[in-house]
This record gives C-alpha cells, structure tokens and sequence, in this order.
C-alpha cells in the first residue's frame, strides 16, 4: 500500500512517489551526518510549520545530541497549489537566536521564496550558524545558490502530498509523499 510506484485508493492522491520505508531510510542517514557534524554542541531545531512537523519529529529522534527545539509558522500557499507570492508569519519563535547553532528544518523547498525569506529574517537575529535541512527539494533548485546543506530527495515539478505536506490542509497525515492528482490550482 506504501509501495513508491504504487497508488492509494484516497481522492485525488495519485502515484506514491517516495514510500514511507525510503523515508525512513534517508532520515536515519541525514540524522547520522547531522549528529556526526554538531558532535559536541546543542543545535536549536527550528520547525517551518505546519508542513515540517512529521520530518521534524522523525529526524530530531534520528539526531543523537542534546538538541533544543523552536517552532515558527509562516504560509504563503494557503488552498492552492502555487505560492501566493506573498511570505507570512502566523507564529513567531519563542527562543532568543543569539549565538545559537541553528538547524532550520523544512519538508519542501519549491520556489524558494519561503526559505529566502526566512533565511534573512533569522539571520537578523544573529545565530552563530545558521544551516538548512529540507525533506525535498525540486530538481530545478538551485540548492547551492540558496545554500541548503541537506536534501532528503529530489523531485520531479509535480505537486505532492503527504508526510506533512498538504493540499488545503489535507493530506499530511499520509505516511508517504505521493503526487496530488485533484483539480485545486
Ligand atoms: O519554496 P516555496 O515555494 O516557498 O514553498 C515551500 C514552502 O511552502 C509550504 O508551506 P505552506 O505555505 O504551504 O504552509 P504549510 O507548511 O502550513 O502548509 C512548504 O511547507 C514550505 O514551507
Ligand atoms: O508540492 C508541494 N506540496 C505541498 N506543499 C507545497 N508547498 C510548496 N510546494 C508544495
Ligand atoms: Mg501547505
């Protein structure tokens, strides 16, 4: 049922592009490099809500280390399928940033907007670092211009559901990230 290739019998949820036990495998992995690089330190992880919570609760038990965690809420896409263009913060962080070592977690990095802007906005507080981890990233992102250390998987220009990634708040409780198939727009 979770099979990558295979399809779910839900509304509007098409083919499982990346299955639940390839997940799972990657975020071990990402989870070891993260642990193998703070050796040592208490990373901050800061949860770009509502989409990161499900990697966000997987990766930090992945992560061998003291870390701390903070949580901001920022939308830009709202029911449809494509950024309003438009970056808003519906709920700041609680923590002071300053001389922190800061992971910034994320599910995806489409456009790029969301996480340019977030990049400046922490930056102005003044994190001793400052890194980024996403679950996805299209193929087209330029990963290097934006300087996001780690990448879960590259994906294909289709809008995706699932493992926290929503279309109109639905959908993110799917174990897996699958193509959305519906006519939202
Ligand atoms: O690179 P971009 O084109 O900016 O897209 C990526 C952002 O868009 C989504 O958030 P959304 O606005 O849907 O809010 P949500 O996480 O609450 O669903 C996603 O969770 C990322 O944060
Ligand atoms: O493909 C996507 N799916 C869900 N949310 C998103 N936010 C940006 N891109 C996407
Ligand atoms: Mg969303």
């Amino acid at each position: 049922m979770s099979d990558a290739g295979s399809t779910s019998s839900l509304p509007d949820v098409g083919k499982i592009l990346i299955s639940h036990e390839q997940i799972q495998a990657r975020i071990t992995e990402l989870g070891a490099t993260i642990t193998e690089e703070h050796a040592g330190r208490s990373p901050l992880l800061i949860c770009v809500l509502k989409g990161a919570f499900v990697f966000m609760s997987d990766l930090s038990r992945a992560i061998d280390l003291p870390v701390e965690f903070d949580f901001m809420a920022v939308s830009s896409y709202g029911s449809a399928t494509k950024s309003s263009g438009v970056v808003r913060i519906v709920k700041d962080l609680d923590l002071d940033l300053s001389g922190r070592d800061v992971i910034l977690v994320e599910d995806i990095i489409d456009s790029g907007l969301t996480l340019s802007y977030l990049r400046k906005n922490l930056l102005a507080r003044n994190p001793a670092s400052l890194e980024v981890v996403s679950l996805l990233a299209r193929e087209t992102t330029d990963l290097e211009e934006l300087e996001v250390r780690h990448v879960g998987f590259r994906i294909p220009d289709e809008f995706v559901i699932g493992y926290g990634l929503d279309v109109a708040e639905r959908y993110r409780n799917l174990p897996y990230i699958a193509i959305y198939t519906g006519d939202a727009e």
